[in-house]
């Protein structure tokens, strides 16, 4: 299989998107019920330390089928880079996505408050829009840290809402074959079902970079793979003023 960017990727990198025994650890499994709404948390401990945490169902059947009807009415654009005004092809990123606003959804609200109510850990009043994210096959995201470097000053996030402290990225569908996430320095790649949802933390209790959360998206060699990632900020974040030596990777426990 041959693919525009391929030449990035080295061996080990494709080896853990490529070979099953990557695919998950079951470190760990919880079930959870949520009072007062009496939401049925089915978290999967991928990795303690950092945490990533794939969570089972988090979404039904009609409300994938709302999001991925909401992304198949979208107009896409190649997410390139942007050079004087003209998005040029990136070796490294082949997908297509686009921004959601929930303001332009009202339908969506249900969902919005869903997530809110699934995940109190977080102030998602400090998330950034969904960005949604179409791969064909050839389509990958080379490994990278979504943590940006970034000044202040030079945008409105960083400024106000501070670097991104987690990623929360749902599933909506399945590439046939290839197309999960990669995580290198883990050791692992997340291929979760439709209707599932992972996150994992960018950066350290002290809000430094967390050099761990490096991931990807593994090519895809047949089938559309269609997610949609929420980006939070660390602007009032309880689980960073829970932790006490700021200097430490983030811990699965402080979510569970
Ligand atoms: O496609 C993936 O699996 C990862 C996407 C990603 O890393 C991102 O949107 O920042
Ligand atoms: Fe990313």
């Amino acid at each position: 299989f041959e693919f525009y960017g391929q030449e990035n990727w080295q061996k080990s990198y494709r080896e853990l998107c490529d070979r099953e025994e990557f695919e998950t650890r079951n470190l760990y499994c919880l079930n959870q019920i949520l009072l007062p709404k009496f939401i049925n948390r089915r978290i999967e401990i991928l990795s303690w330390q950092p945490a990533l945490l794939r969570y089972h169902g988090f979404f039904d059947e009609q409300k994938v089928d709302h999001f991925l009807k909401i992304i198949n009415n979208k107009t896409l654009v190649s997410q390139g880079i942007t050079q004087n005004g003209k998005t040029i092809r990136n070796a490294k990123r082949e997908a297509n996505g686009s921004w959601i606003y929930w303001k332009d959804y009202p339908d969506l609200i249900t969902s919005k408050e869903y997530i809110e109510k699934y995940l109190p850990e977080f102030n998602f009043t400090a998330a950034e829009p969904i960005s949604s994210l179409s791969y064909h096959p050839g389509g990958h995201y080379y490994p990278h840290h979504d943590y940006l470097t970034r000044k202040s000053g030079e945008d409105w996030w960083m400024d106000n809402m501070r670097n991104r402290l987690a990623t929360l990225i749902f599933v909506f569908q399945n590439a046939e074959s290839g197309g999960g996430t990669v995580f290198p320095k883990i050791g692992l790649t997340v291929r979760a079902e439709p209707g599932d949802a992972f996150l994992w933390f960018s950066m350290r209790g002290d809000e430094s970079l967390e050099d761990l959360s490096l991931h990807g998206g593994c090519p895809v060699y047949s089938g559309r793979k269609i997610i949609a990632t929420i980006w939070i900020r660390a602007v009032n974040q309880p689980i960073l003023s829970k932790i006490l030596d700021g200097n430490r990777t983030i811990s699965a426990d402080l979510i569970i």
